[in-house]
């Protein structure tokens, strides 16, 4: 036996989160149809950490929206841990959405007239299984500001209260739309640095949407996506510290 407990020369068996099998999207707008996904299968494991990258209006946040329950797809499907989230069954999405899923977005979204650790408990208070706010902001470095407004927060400290908001509830899965997209480097450094802590401590599957293909070196995955479809995928021998990219 190993360290982590497998069979030496036998591999640990590692749970797919996310398998998906030609998922396309096609949003109808008056006359117009918008393809905005096609042919897209992936799977996507636990522990994870995946970038997706790929021009303005290539199908990033489509995909992201669907992963996370938030949108559906027009055809194909979608599996979560074996759950069937396109069988057009609305009670489970909603039980995936708020037990299975934490959502990181550009804008933090936080609440003005709570404080960070409110705004962080506003999640944990409905949760099955929640960690408590004071420790989920510790994993982002913001123990310290916990009981200050939003308006009292830099934009990255910002986005860390939204990361602890988002993994308060023990999500299996971190799905972040841009979170850097509104900061400076090193500012935007920091945000990745929380994220990556979450991914390799708790084990959370985390799907980066940037940009800013530097950030690459970050992931064990990269999946660029054009016109709706991934057109290339590769995997990264090692991960690179957030602090060590290139920007
Ligand atoms: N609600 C909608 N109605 C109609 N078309 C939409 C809708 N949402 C997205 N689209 C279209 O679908 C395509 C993919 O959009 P999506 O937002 O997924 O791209 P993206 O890669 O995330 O872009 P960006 O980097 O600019 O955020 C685009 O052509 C977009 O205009």
């Amino acid at each position: 036996m190993t360290d982590h407990g497998s069979v030496i020369g036998v591999p640990p068996l590692i749970m797919t989160i996310f398998e998906a099998r030609g998922l396309r999207k096609v949003y109808h707008t008056g006359e117009l149809d918008v393809v905005a996904l096609q042919k897209v299968d992936l799977d996507f494991k636990q522990g994870e950490l995946v970038v997706l990258l790929g021009a303005s209006g290539s199908g990033k946040s489509t995909l992201l929206n669907i992963l996370g329950g938030l949108d559906v797809p027009t055809t194909g499907q979608l599996r979560y841990k074996g759950w069937d989230l396109t069988d057009g069954n609305e009670r489970t999405l909603t039980q995936f959405r708020r037990n299975c899923v934490g959502f990181v977005f550009q804008l933090y979204n936080l609440i003005p007239s709570l404080t960070a650790r409110e705004n962080v408990a506003l999640i944990t208070d409905i949760s099955r299984d929640p960690m408590k706010p004071e420790d989920a902001l510790a994993m982002v470095n913001m123990e310290h500001r916990m009981d200050h407004f939003p308006s009292q927060l830099s934009g990255g400290e910002q986005q860390r209260v939204a990361i602890a908001r988002a993994i308060a509830k023990k999500p299996e899965v971190l799905l972040c739309d841009e979170p850097t997209g509104a900061l400076d480097v090193n500012t935007g450094i920091t945000v990745l640095e929380a994220v990556e802590r979450i991914n390799r401590e708790l084990g959370t599957l985390a799907v980066i949407i940037t940009h800013n293909a530097d950030m690459a070196d970050m992931a064990d995955r990269v999946l660029h996506l054009k016109d709706g479809q991934i057109i290339k995928e590769h995997r990264n021998d090692e991960r690179k510290p957030v602090t060590s990219l290139k920007w």
